[in-house]
């Protein structure tokens, strides 16, 4: 639909920002035929790109603005003035677009904390029948189980019917992906069970979002918005940004009663009669609040912004699960994603198979991960609870529930994963494609640790009152020493990985002849703890995880959005994507993030179950 033809139309939902979470929404509000919904998107519908679909090509869409947004974070104190790219998905799907595709799950603890956090219905318990609506599992064959090591999925808990497609890839496995489950074993970690029982420890291979029919990826477009589309209660339009909300302040509560759009040059007003949802992430959820008049009043005025609410919370909490990623040099004869690059025959071949039968290495994604508490990473003699100081940007309560988790023997500190591909961290600051998609000689395995629940808070805020000038993105990393410090011993930990177990054979001998493992060319060597942490420094990256900025907190403790996710101080508002989330939970967050807005289309649903709607309501259509 034009942009134009919607000026001064009326929907009972407008959705700003057609991503996971807004497209989850779209689709469930409208299987209710009295609800008219419209869907506005800043980028474009990419389905059937093959940039896109195709699992193996994820690398080529990172700081190509057709799909990415690419952000840069300000430069970083603890990390010597570091600069850091951060992909964010631009188009129908959002960053579930542009993702890794690995499907993960939370712990029970961390969902029982945001409801111990002052939000009742968040618990573990509470959102279960979301993970089981969200996910269609697909057993895997026999030889993927034998050479994946499957068998810790526990079929009976997961979701076999519901918008997307998991399964793990039929041939093409890497002699990593087979080594993963014995490497385990042999560092004596917790033998892995389903993560979807709420407590998982140890490695293994992953699901990913594939719909093995037909061997594409399976995100929030090609599913929650195809299911929608034909029906007539729904307009997306794409290519078109929402500059700002509409309000109504002649009530007790200002009230959110329209968007205004912008679509090329020109400008449309569009109304809600119900609801404005605010999907648009966890950099762009909290800049279009700041840009409509909700956030720090100091901020506002400064951009001539009018003050519509004041909290100062708009913006802050924001959290990252930051990674470190080394590299090590793989023995001849051992495939890794250099031979692809390095003989175009191979990549060649790699692609006629993708297209003839959805199969070989253009099918898969990466699926070595693994969750590891604290005692079977860390070295002994730390005192922990030293380094857990208490720190401005950092609530009190956060800080206690951290140390909590974090000294719980069933908790996951670290999330470690493994790809046979080598990695440049110095182009941290320019590209993740290129940090990933180097072009150094000779062929590599990278073996990353990320923290699961990081010290360090962080903020995001508008600089000007323009839409299309980027916030200022500032994660604090390492900016909370416990980070730093944990983050080292990760460092440590992923040498022992490399020289204990089956990996140990695939990788060259150091050349040196200290019994370590051959590093990349550009990763410096390092023994101790003290030369561990300036590696830190230097090679820490995203783990694509951010979130917290709209937080789902009461307001005096930095709420954003009370726990059915409306806007505080305003009516007719709610915010509904990653942003919410109070505290970061464990793995990769995009399961969370749909389940996120499976809950909110209920909660609204419900907010609306009494009243009598008659479908004309909406005039947009
Ligand atoms: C590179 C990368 C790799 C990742 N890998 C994984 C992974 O393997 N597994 C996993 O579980 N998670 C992964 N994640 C995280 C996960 O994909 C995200 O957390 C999740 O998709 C975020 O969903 P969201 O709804 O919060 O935001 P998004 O999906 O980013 O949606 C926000 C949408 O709003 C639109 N928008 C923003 N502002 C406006 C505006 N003013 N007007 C109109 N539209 C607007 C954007 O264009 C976008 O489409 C990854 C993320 C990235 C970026």
């Amino acid at each position: 639909m034009a942009a134009s033809d919607l000026s001064n139309k009326s929907f009972d939902f407008i959705i700003a920002g057609g991503g996971t979470a807004g497209l989850v929404l779209a689709s469930r509000l409208t299987e209710n035929p009295d609800f008219t919904v419209l869907v506005v998107e800043a980028g474009s519908d990419r389905r059937g790109d093959p940039l896109v679909s195709t699992p193996g090509a994820f690398l080529q869409l990172y700081s190509n603005d057709k799909y990415d947004w690419d952000f840069k974070t300000t430069s970083q104190k603890s990390e010597d003035g570091a600069v850091h790219a951060w992909p964010r998905g631009k188009g129908l799907g959002g960053s579930s677009m542009i993702n890794f595709l690995m499907y993960s799950h939370c712990s029970k603890s961390d969902l029982d904390i945001w409801r111990d956090l002052g939000n009742p219905g968040w618990g573990w318990d509470d959102i279960i029948p979301y993970f089981q609506r969200i996910e269609r599992m697909h057993l895997p064959s026999d030889p993927t189980r034998t050479a994946l090591s499957t068998e810790y999925i526990q079929p009976s808990l997961r979701g076999t019917s519901g918008m997307i497609h998991t399964s793990w890839q039929s041939d093409a496995f890497n002699w990593a992906q087979e080594a993963w489950a014995k490497q385990s074993k042999a560092m004596g970690y917790p033998t892995s069970t389903d993560p979807r029982t709420g407590t998982s420890l140890g490695l293994f291979n992953q699901l990913t979002c594939v719909d093995p029919s037909d061997g594409t990826r399976s995100y929030a477009a090609t599913t929650y918005l195809k299911a929608a589309e034909g029906r007539p209660n729904l307009k997306v339009v794409t290519e078109s940004v929402v500059r700002k909300i509409l309000w109504d302040t002649t009530g007790a509560n200002p009230r959110a009663v329209g968007v205004e759009m912008e679509t090329g040059g020109s400008t449309t007003q569009i109304k809600a009669s119900k609801e404005v949802l605010i999907c648009g992430g966890v950099i762009q959820s909290p800049q279009l609040l700041e840009l409509s008049g909700v956030g720090q009043r100091s901020l506002l005025e400064k951009h001539n912004i009018p003050v519509i609410v004041e909290n100062e919370s708009v913006g802050e909490n924001l959290q990252e699960h930051p990674m470190v990623v080394l590299s090590w040099a793989v023995k001849p004869g051992h495939s890794t994603a250099e031979h692809l690059r390095d003989d175009p025959s191979l990549l060649n071949q790699a692609m006629s198979l993708y297209a003839a039968s959805h199969s070989g290495p253009m099918a898969a994604a990466t699926t070595t991960t693994g969750f590891l508490d604290l005692n079977s990473v860390t070295q002994p003699g730390t005192d922990w609870t030293s380094l857990a100081t208490p720190d401005t940007h950092l609530p009190p309560r956060q800080l206690d529930l951290l140390m909590t988790q974090l000294q719980d023997k069933k908790e996951a500190v670290y999330q470690v994963s493994g790809m046979p591909s080598g990695a440049t961290v110095s182009q941290r600051g320019t590209s993740n494609g290129a940090m990933f998609f180097h072009s150094v000689p000779g062929n590599y395995f990278s073996m990353s640790a990320g923290l699961m629940h990081a010290f360090s808070r962080g903020s995001v805020h508008i600089k000007s009152a323009n839409v299309r000038e980027y916030p200022e993105i500032d994660p604090r990393y390492l900016s909370h020493p416990m980070d730093l410090e944990l983050l080292a011993h990760g460092m440590l930990h992923l040498k022992r990985i490399v020289r204990t177990g089956p990996l140990a054979e695939f990788l060259e001998d150091a050349r040196d002849g200290s019994g370590e493992k051959e590093f990349m060319p550009g990763v410096a060597s390092f023994n101790t703890l003290a030369e561990a942490r300036e590696v830190v420094k230097e090679r820490q990256i995203t783990m694509y995880h951010p979130t917290g900025t709209c937080a789902m907190l009461p307001r005096e403790e930095g709420g954003v959005v009370d726990s059915q996710l409306r806007v505080y101080g305003a009516e007719g508002l709610r915010v509904v994507d990653a942003s919410v989330f109070p505290m970061n939970v464990q793995g990769n967050i995009m399961s969370l993030v749909y389940a996120v807005a499976e809950k909110a289309s209920d909660v609204i649903k419900g907010a609306y179950a009494g009243e009598k709607t008659n479908g004309v309501n909406g005039t947009g259509h």
